[in-house]
C-alpha cells in the first residue's frame, strides 16, 4: 500500500466522522497550517499527521475520542506546546491525529470562599494568573513559558517553574480534574475539596502522565492570597554548598516566605549576557555562582526587605555570601529576574548542550554537581559545565556545553554517554532523571534503566489497564512490550 492511498482511507475512515463532529472549524488538514502542531519550538521535535482536531468543548473532544477508540487511532493530546521532551508532537510516520485543547479556553467558575478556579484545559497559563490576580488571589504556577503554555499541559506534565519551594509544584495545586478516557468516556472529577478519602486519589494518576492515560479537558484549580510585597536579590556565593547553608539559615529564619531559590553558576550569567539584549551583571566584582532569591508576605515591603537583609548579613559574617543586592524597585527585581531568564534563552545560542532536568535531596546538591563535573572532566576534557536551576526543589538544571574545539557532530555523538555518567550519579544519589519536565521521547530509553521491574511493571499495568488499545499519546513514557511504541 502507498502512503497516498493509506492516508486516503485514514481519510475516509477516521476524518470524516470527526468532521463531522468538530465542523471545519475544528479541523486542520492543510500541511502549511498544520506545521506548528508539528514541531517542538526547541530541541528540534518534528512529526507529521493526518490532522489537527480543535473540539470546543469536552464532549466534542469525547466524541472525537470514542471515533479514535472505535478505529484504533493514535492520538497525540496538545496544549501551547511548549513542552521540552517531544510529548506533545507526533511521531514522523503520520499516523497520529493531534488533538488541540486550544479551543477549551473557558474560565468556568472562580469559588472565592473556597479559593478555587475552574478552568479548562486550554486556558493560558498568564490568563488564569491573571483572572486569579483581578480577583484579588494568586494562581502561584510560574514558568518562563507562561505566555503561552495551556494549563492542560501544565497539568500532563506536572509543570515546575520557580516558585515550588513556596507552593508545590502541579500536583499540590490541583483540587479537582475532568478527564476524557482513552475510550471516550468523561470523568468528572470536578470537586474543589481540600480533603477527599473516598478511595483512590484518580486525580494524581492523570498529573504528570504526559496525555498517555487520558486527556484532561478542565480542572479545579487552588488559589492563595495575593502576597502584597515581595523582597528580591541576587547574592554572590563561593559554592553551591554554601548555597545550601543560606537556603537552610533562609528557611530558619522566615520559612515560607521564600517564594524563589534559584542557584546559578557564573558561566550561565556569561552565556545569557552574551546572548541575550539586557541582562545585566550588577555586582561590582565577579563570583563563581549567584543565588536569586525572593521572598514573598502578606507585610509590608520595608518589613520584607528588612528581613532579607538580616539574613544577607548574618550570612555574609558567617562567610556563606560574599556579595549581593537587594532590588530597591519593582524594576530593578525585574532586571535581576532577566538574568534568570536569559539563560535558557542564550544556552540556546551557544551550541551544543547536554540538557539535563535532575533532582537529588537538597542536601546532596553540591556533592552530586562536584561528582556529575569531575566525571565528565575526566571523560570529554574540554566539556564546560554549565549548571543552573531551582535549588529550594533539589532540581539542578545540569546543562554541560561541548568544548570551545573539536568537531560539533562528535561532541553531538557523546550525548547518550554523558547522560549515562549524569544520570548514575543522580540515582546513586537517590535522585530522579526528570525533576520537572518530564520523560516524554527525550527520556523513553533512559527510564528502564532507572526504574526498578516492580516500579515499571506498576506503569505498564496502569497504562494497559486505561488504554489497552495503546491510542492515548504511544511511544511517550513507556514502549511496551519492547515495540517501538
Ligand atoms: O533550559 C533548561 O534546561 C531549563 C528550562 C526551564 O525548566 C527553566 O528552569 O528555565
Ligand atoms: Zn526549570
Amino acid at each position: 500500500m502507498t502512503t497516498t492511498s493509506s492516508t486516503t482511507s485514514f481519510a475516509a475512515s477516521v476524518l470524516d466522522p470527526i468532521r463531522a463532529i468538530v465542523g471545519e472549524r475544528g479541523i486542520i488538514t492543510d500541511p502549511g497550517t498544520m506545521q506548528p502542531f508539528m514541531e517542538s519550538w526547541r530541541d528540534g521535535w518534528v512529526g507529521r499527521s493526518p490532522a489537527v482536531v480543535l473540539p470546543d468543548s469536552a464532549q466534542a473532544l469525547a466524541a472525537v475520542v470514542r471515533i479514535c477508540a472505535e478505529t484504533r487511532t493514535p492520538i497525540v493530546p496538545q496544549g501551547g506546546n511548549t513542552g521540552l521532551t517531544g510529548a506533545s508532537q507526533p511521531h514522523a510516520d503520520g499516523s497520529e491525529i493531534v488533538l488541540s485543547t486550544n479551543r477549551l479556553n473557558r474560565i468556568r467558575e472562580i469559588d472565592l470562599d473556597n479559593d478555587t478556579m475552574t478552568v479548562e484545559a486550554g486556558c493560558i497559563l498568564a490568563n488564569i494568573q491573571n483572572a486569579a490576580r483581578d480577583v484579588g488571589r494568586l494562581f502561584p504556577m510560574s514558568l518562563a513559558a507562561e505566555g503561552s503554555c495551556q494549563i492542560g499541559g501544565n497539568i500532563a506534565t506536572n509543570a515546575g517553574g520557580v516558585q515550588v519551594v513556596r507552593y508545590g509544584n502541579m500536583r499540590n495545586l490541583v483540587a479537582g480534574l475532568e478527564v476524557v478516557l482513552p475510550d471516550g468516556r468523561i470523568w468528572d472529577g470536578l470537586r474543589g475539596l481540600r480533603k477527599d478519602n473516598a478511595g483512590y486519589d484518580m486525580k494524581q494518576i492523570f498529573i504528570g502522565s504526559e496525555g498517555t492515560l487520558g486527556i484532561v479537558t478542565a480542572a479545579v484549580l487552588k488559589l492563595s492570597p495575593l502576597p502584597r510585597a515581595t523582597a528580591t536579590a541576587l547574592v554572590a556565593v563561593s559554592s553551591p554548598s554554601d548555597a545550601v547553608d543560606l537556603l537552610t539559615r533562609a528557611k530558619g529564619k522566615v520559612g515560607d516566605r521564600i517564594i524563589t531559590f534559584e542557584l546559578i553558576q557564573r558561566f550561565c550569567i556569561d552565556i545569557a549576557r552574551r546572548h541575550v539584549p539586557d541582562v545585566p551583571d550588577p555586582l561590582n566584582d565577579v563570583y563563581p555562582w549567584y543565588v536569586l532569591v525572593e521572598l514573598a508576605d502578606q507585610d509590608s515591603g520595608e518589613r520584607l526587605a528588612g528581613m532579607l537583609e538580616g539574613i544577607l548579613e548574618a550570612a555574609m559574617e558567617a562567610g556563606e555570601v560574599l556579595d549581593g543586592v537587594v532590588a530597591a524597585s519593582k524594576a530593578q527585581a525585574d532586571s535581576l529576574w532577566r538574568i534568570r531568564e536569559g539563560i535558557p534563552e542564550g544556552q540556546k545560542r551557544e551550541g551544543v548542550s547536554y540538557k539535563h532536568d535532575v533532582s537529588v535531596p537538597i542536601s546532596k546538591v553540591a556533592l552530586f554537581l562536584d561528582r556529575a563535573n569531575a566525571a565528565l572532566e575526566r571523560e570529554f576534557p574540554g566539556i564546560r559545565p554549565f549548571s543552573f536551576g531551582h535549588l529550594g526543589d533539589g532540581n539542578i538544571h545540569y546543562n554541560p556545553i561541548q568544548g570551545e574545539d573539536g568537531d560539533p557532530a562528535e561532541w553531538k555523538a557523546r550525548l547518550g554517554a554523558v547522560n549515562a555518567i549524569v544520570h548514575d550519579i543522580v540515582v546513586d544519589l537517590g535522585g530522579s532523571i526528570s525533576a520537572e519536565h518530564g520523560i516524554g521521547r527525550l527520556r523513553i530509553d533512559e527510564l528502564p534503566r532507572y526504574k526498578s521491574p516492580v516500579e515499571l511493571d506498576m506503569m505498564v499495568a496502569l497504562k494497559m489497564a486505561f488504554d489497552p488499545h495503546n491510542i492515548m499519546n504511544p511511544g511517550k513514557i513507556l514502549r511496551l512490550n519492547g515495540n517501538a511504541r
